[in-house]
């Protein structure tokens, strides 16, 4: 038997436990066994769980782990997309990712940035006339017109709702079995369906699409082959950009929610340096959840802190848990963006949207726009408005993934400062 030094968990099977604790599963147990990691079984099969830097580090060095038939064709089949970036390897996957890199550049975060202004700014007389407005319905609204625009993909504002509710049911479908899971298929197919038929208008010539736009950059991306991505795959990487863009709503709910809930922050936002938006963005980032863990499965045998890994093995990678890991933040459980201030950039000890070097490996390359997204919206409702919060319920679950505030931040008697 392998293995026998490491920490094991005593269930025969671990995957309702998973869904039960959710983004505290692995942190649960490396605190109980007091160890970076463990071994479980999910679905069946026989998994490490590890948590830390040193995991981060170990579990981005692309000669130990490969990704290929790490990621569950459920997932891929409702948040992903099936056999896209995610599930690529080697020199692929890095010329598949200098494409996503080429369009999340500072100079193409700034015009969705602009983009974000304008419709935050347009909303006002829309908010200043209502009763109330629920901050994540009208988030998902607007970043989906925003992230359309940006990418030069058509969107009839008649279809709005219907697409950022597709968008977001994508997302929202990661952590679900049964109804929350076959909602976000429906949702990936529909979506599918209406990007392939613009993608075949721009590849035949009906529809125009602007040089250096996301969809012009999609629909003509060649491969190391020298081919063009078929239709399909064109568009679902051209989804790759827009949902997550749409996903954004959760960080500026949770933003909204530390806004309210901690007034010394407030006033920072309001009087501080600007540094501080910077700073207020990251901890929220750090300190809310969204992504739990990440996955890969290990390229050879190979031993790490005892543990024999084996080629094959599926490997998971606390996110959550390391983001809260008190060896690398001093009181993780408590709000602070002045922790940022101090923090020396390491790619692999604040991982919410992955880590590492993204041009190199799998890390997000959305960071920086999702930063920026977070900065300009929350700039907005701190700077731009003066609003009330009525009794509401702002709990957010740990054990539903991905999470959300229950009410999606109800704000009211809304006026322009
Ligand atoms: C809500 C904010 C976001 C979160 C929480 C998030 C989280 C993540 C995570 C955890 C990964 C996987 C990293 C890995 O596998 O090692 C990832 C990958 C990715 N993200 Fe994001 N992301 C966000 C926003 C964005 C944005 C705004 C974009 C693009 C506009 C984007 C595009 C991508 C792409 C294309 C990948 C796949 C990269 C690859 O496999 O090489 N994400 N993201």
């Amino acid at each position: 038997m392998t293995n026998r030094n490491i920490p094991h968990d005593k269930n025969l099977d671990n995957s309702l436990t998973l869904l039960q604790e959710g983004y505290l599963f692995i942190k649960n147990r490396t605190e109980k066994y007091q160890s970076d990691l463990f071994e479980a079984r999910l679905l069946g099969e026989k998994v490490l769980c590890i948590s830390g830097e040193e995991a981060a580090k170990v579990f981005y060095d692309d000669s130990l782990f490969q990704r290929k038939g790490a990621a569950p064709k459920r997932i891929q089949k409702s948040l992903f997309g099936e056999n896209a970036i995610q599930s690529m390897d080697g020199e692929a996957h890095i010329h598949r990712k200098l494409l996503f890199m080429s369009l999340m550049t500072p100079p193409h975060q700034k015009r969705l940035t602009k983009l974000a202004i304008q419709e935050w700014e347009a909303l006002i007389p829309k908010w200043e006339g209502a009763k109330h407005v629920v901050l994540f319905d009208e988030a998902k609204k607007l970043l989906t017109r925003i992230a359309c625009k940006w990418a030069g993909v058509p969107l009839k504002e008649s279809e709005l709702e219907e697409r950022a509710e597709d968008f977001y049911a994508m997302v929202d479908a990661f952590g679900a079995a049964g109804p929350r899971h076959w909602k976000g298929r429906r949702a990936r197919s529909r979506t599918e369906e209406w990007v392939k038929s613009i993608m075949e208008g721009v590849r035949n010539g009906t529809y125009s699409a602007e040089k250096g736009s996301a969809l012009y950059e999609m629909a003509f991306h060649k491969e190391l082959n020298g081919r063009q991505l078929d239709v399909q795959m064109a568009s679902v990487e051209l989804i790759n950009v827009l949902r997550p863009i749409v996903a954004t709503a959760t960080f500026i709910v949770f933003a909204a929610v530390a806004v309210h809930e901690y007034p010394e922050v407030k006033q920072q936002l309001q009087s501080g340096p600007p540094e501080y938006l910077e700073m207020f963005a990251q901890e929220v980032r750090r300190y809310y959840p969204f992504g739990p863990f990440l996955g890969a499965r290990a390229r050879k045998n190979f031993t790490w802190k005892e543990a024999e890994i084996t080629e094959g093995m599926l490997v998971l990678l606390d996110m959550y848990g390391t983001n809260h890991d008190e060896r690398l933040w001093s009181s993780p459980n408590e709000f602070r963006p002045e922790r940022f201030k101090d923090w020396d950039g390491s790619l692999f000890d604040f991982i919410p949207q992955g880590g590492g070097d993204p041009a190199k490996g799998h890390r997000c390359p959305g960071e920086g726009i999702t930063v920026e997204i977070i900065k300009t919206s929350i700039n907005f409702l701190v700077n731009f408005l003066n609003y009330n919060v009525p009794v509401q319920n702002l709990n957010f679950s740990l054990s539903r993934m991905p999470s959300l505030p229950e009410s999606g931040f109800v704000m009211d008697n809304i006026r322009k400062k």
